[in-house]
C-alpha cells in the first residue's frame, strides 16, 4: 500500500468546503483510504492575490490506488464542490485538493511529486510537518520537522478550532 499526503485548501465558504472535501475523500469508493489522519486546520492570508483568508490542512492515508488515479479522484471531488478547473492559479477557490506526496515517488508527469509547494508555502509545510514530522522529503533528504524548523515564516499562519462533525466511515 502507498502512503499518500494531500494538501487541502479553501477560501470560499471554507468550513463547508473543507468538511465536504474531507468527507468525500473518506468515503470515496474508488480510493479506499485506510489509516486516515488529519493535521490541524490552519488559517492564513491568501498568498499571491488579495482575497479572503484560506483554511488549509494536510490529510494522509494508505491506498492501493496509483498516484495518477489519486490525482484524478482529487480533481473529481474539487469539481463536485465547485472548483471549475478554469480558475486562474491565484484566485479564490471553493476547494483545492493537491497530491503532495505519494510514498517517496519523484516524478514530473502526470503528477508532480513531491509537489513543489511543500517547500514554498508554510500553509503546506506546517501541517505536513505536524502530521508526519519524521518522514523524509525524497529530494531534500531532510525530515519535514527539520524543513519546517528552518523555514523563514513571513506570512500570518495560525491553527484554528475547526468543528469537524464528520460522519463515521461505517455509515
Ligand atoms: N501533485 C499534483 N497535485 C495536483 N495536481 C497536479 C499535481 N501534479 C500535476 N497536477 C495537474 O496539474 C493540473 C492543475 O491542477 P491544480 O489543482 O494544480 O490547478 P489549480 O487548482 O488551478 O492550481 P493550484 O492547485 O496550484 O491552486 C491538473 O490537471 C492536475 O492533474
Ligand atoms: N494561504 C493560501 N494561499 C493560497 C492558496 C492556499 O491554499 N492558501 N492556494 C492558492 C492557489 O493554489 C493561492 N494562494
Amino acid at each position: 500500500m502507498a502512503l499518500v499526503h494531500l494538501g487541502i485548501g479553501s477560501n470560499l465558504q471554507k468550513h463547508k468546503h473543507i468538511r465536504a472535501g474531507v468527507q468525500a475523500l473518506l468515503h470515496h469508493s474508488g480510493l479506499q483510504a485506510q489509516n486516515v489522519r488529519l493535521s490541524r486546520v490552519f488559517r492564513s492570508a491568501a498568498v499571491g492575490f488579495a482575497g479572503r483568508d484560506f483554511f488549509n490542512l494536510v490529510m494522509s492515508f494508505h491506498t492501493h490506488v496509483a498516484a495518477g488515479q489519486v490525482n484524478d479522484i482529487c480533481k473529481e471531488i474539487e469539481h463536485e464542490f465547485g472548483h471549475s478547473g478554469q480558475v486562474a492559479k491565484f484566485s479564490p477557490r471553493t476547494l483545492d485538493i493537491d497530491v503532495l506526496l505519494y510514498d517517496q515517488q519523484v516524478s514530473a508527469a502526470p503528477v508532480q511529486l513531491p509537489r513543489a509547494e511543500i517547500l514554498e508555502n508554510a500553509f503546506v509545510l506546517w501541517p505536513l510537518a505536524e502530521l508526519s514530522p519524521l518522514l523524509v522529503h525524497p529530494v531534500m533528504n531532510q525530515t519535514y520537522a527539520r524543513l519546517w524548523q528552518n523555514y523563514r515564516l513571513e506570512q500570518r499562519l495560525e491553527p484554528v478550532d475547526f468543528n469537524w462533525s464528520l460522519t463515521p466511515t461505517s455509515e
